[in-house]
Order: structure tokens, then C-alpha cells, then sequence
């Protein structure tokens, strides 16, 4: 047996940042998006990160996910410290460890519904499995769309192809910016019901920013950001007094308002 230097709660998270700061430019140009940022995202829950413009909540993403380096402080991927990786190591982790979900989808429009579900498993270089792409189809409830192209589907429809797409490699964490934000209210909630189900019927863990406060009150908790700095930390699924979503959405716009209002 091999011995751990990794805590029992390092293990139950599925992603830790600690004192992670990142600036941008130099000298008085110097723009500080994250500020000792400290967070961690424990397996299989669902976190949404908001906060006003220009709060950090991109920039967190990216550090978060070995998309970009922070100039200070650590990532932890599962047990992975990202400091410790090559650019080369760090793409093979963003291609097979991390599943990412766009507001724009993302989908390569010349390949069908299949074969973009099937990109991330080629990518690395792995036998693509027919069950294996249309199993994560039929997660997201389009194994009939299998041969559609991008153009020949709806908005929702694609973004719950990205969805397969993210989960085919069967990723550690799920990173969505802004997954609803070229969606309708109805297909939001649509979209937003997947993503809930991922967590919660595959045990996934998803990180999702986005602006929308009744978006926001799908996950189990809110990260609230402002001037790069964690502003609050709402576990959405404790609250009793809030018992619905629609309550939820409304306590989480309030907080939207108050640190919008401060800045
Ligand atoms: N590449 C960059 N170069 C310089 N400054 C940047 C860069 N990226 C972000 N910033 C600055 O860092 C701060 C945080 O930006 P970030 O995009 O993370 O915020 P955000 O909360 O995602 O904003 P929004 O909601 O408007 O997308 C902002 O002041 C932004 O102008």
C-alpha cells in the first residue's frame, strides 16, 4: 500500500485554491483580479461563482481550471498541484481531467452531435467507443440526434451536446462560464436541470459562473465575488428559509444588488 501525504479533506475536494492572486500588467497599469483568493469545491456539488463585472469571476475560472497561472498561491486539481505541471502536462490535464461548458457552445459545426461528443476522447488519443459517446448523448437526452450537425439542432440542444461532450472523458470537475447566457428562459431551465443532474445522478462536481441569480439558485452553493476578493459564501442548500429555488434566486439577487451597489 502506498502512503498518502493528501488529507481525507483534500481528497473529498474535487478543487482547492488558496491564496491565489492574479495580476494583470505591471506598475501603475497593475490590475489585481484575484486577491488571496481561498475556496475549495468538495466532489460531487455544484457551485455557482457571482459576483459584479469585473470581480475576478473569469479569472478565477481559468486559474481554477490550468487555464492561465496565478501569480501567487496554489491550484489543486484532485491531488494535482497545477504549479507543478508543464504547459504540456497542463493540456493533457485541461483534455482529460476537466470537462469545460461555454456560453457559445462551442461545437465544431462541420462534425455531427456524435463526433463532437466523441472530440475529447480522439484528442487524447483514446479508441472511441461507440456506446461510450452515445451513452453520454443519451444522458443529455439526444442518443436520437446522434447524426445532427450543429446547425440542425436549437440552441438548448447544443448546448446539451457540449454537456456530453464535457462528460464523455468522465472529468473530475465541470467548469461552465455563462452556460445559459445565449439561452431563453425556457431552455435556461432546461440546461440548468441538466446540469443539476449531472451532479446529482453522476456524482459530478460543476463550477459554474454566471450572472443570473435564478441560474445561480440551481446549485448548492454561491461563491459571491467583488474586487477579486471572496465577498460572501452562500450554501444555497442550507438554507431553510429559503425552501424553493425561487426563494433562493431572490436572496441571491439581493446579495447581487448590495455588492453591485457597493462598487
Ligand atoms: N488579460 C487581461 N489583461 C488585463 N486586465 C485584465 C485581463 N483579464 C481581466 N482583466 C481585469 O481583471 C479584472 C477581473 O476581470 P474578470 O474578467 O475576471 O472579471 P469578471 O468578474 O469575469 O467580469 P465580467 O462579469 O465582466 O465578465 C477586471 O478589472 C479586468 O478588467
Amino acid at each position: 500500500m502506498t502512503t498518502s501525504t493528501v488529507s481525507p479533506a483534500r481528497m473529498r475536494e474535487a478543487v482547492a485554491l488558496w491564496g491565489v492572486s492574479k495580476t494583470y500588467g505591471a506598475g501603475e497599469h497593475a490590475v489585481t483580479a484575484l486577491d488571496r483568493v481561498t475556496v475549495s469545491f468538495p466532489r460531487g456539488t455544484f457551485t455557482a461563482i457571482m459576483g459584479p463585472s469585473g470581480s475576478g469571476k473569469s479569472t478565477l475560472l481559468q486559474c481554477a481550471a490550468g487555464l492561465d497561472r496565478p501569480s501567487e498561491g496554489g491550484v489543486l486539481v484532485g491531488e494535482t498541484d497545477l504549479a507543478r505541471l508543464s504547459e504540456k502536462a497542463l493540456t493533457l490535464l485541461r483534455r482529460e481531467r476537466i470537462g469545460f461548458v461555454f456560453q457559445a457552445f462551442n461545437l465544431l459545426p462541420a462534425l455531427t452531435a456524435a463526433q463532437n461528443v466523441g472530440l475529447p476522447l480522439r484528442l487524447a488519443g483514446q479508441r472511441i467507443e461507440a456506446g461510450r459517446v452515445e451513452a453520454a448523448l443519451g444522458e443529455v437526452g439526444l442518443r436520437d440526434r446522434a447524426g445532427h450537425r450543429p446547425s440542425e439542432m436549437s440552441g438548448g440542444q447544443q448546448q446539451r451536446v457540449a454537456i456530453a461532450r464535457a462528460l464523455v472523458t468522465h472529468p473530475e470537475v465541470i467548469f461552465a462560464d455563462e452556460p445559459t447566457g445565449a439561452l431563453d428562459t425556457n431552455t435556461s431551465r432546461e440546461v440548468l436541470a441538466l446540469l443539476r443532474k449531472v451532479v446529482d445522478a453522476f456524482a459530478q462536481t460543476v463550477i459554474m459562473v454566471t450572472h443570473d441569480p435564478m441560474a445561480a439558485a440551481y446549485a448548492d452553493r454561491v461563491v459571491f465575488l467583488a474586487d477579486g476578493r471572496v465577498a460572501d459564501d452562500y450554501l444555497a442548500v442550507r438554507d431553510t428559509h429559503a425552501p424553493t429555488r425561487g426563494h433562493r434566486a431572490q436572496r441571491i439577487a439581493t446579495r447581487m444588488a448590495q455588492l453591485e451597489g457597493a462598487n
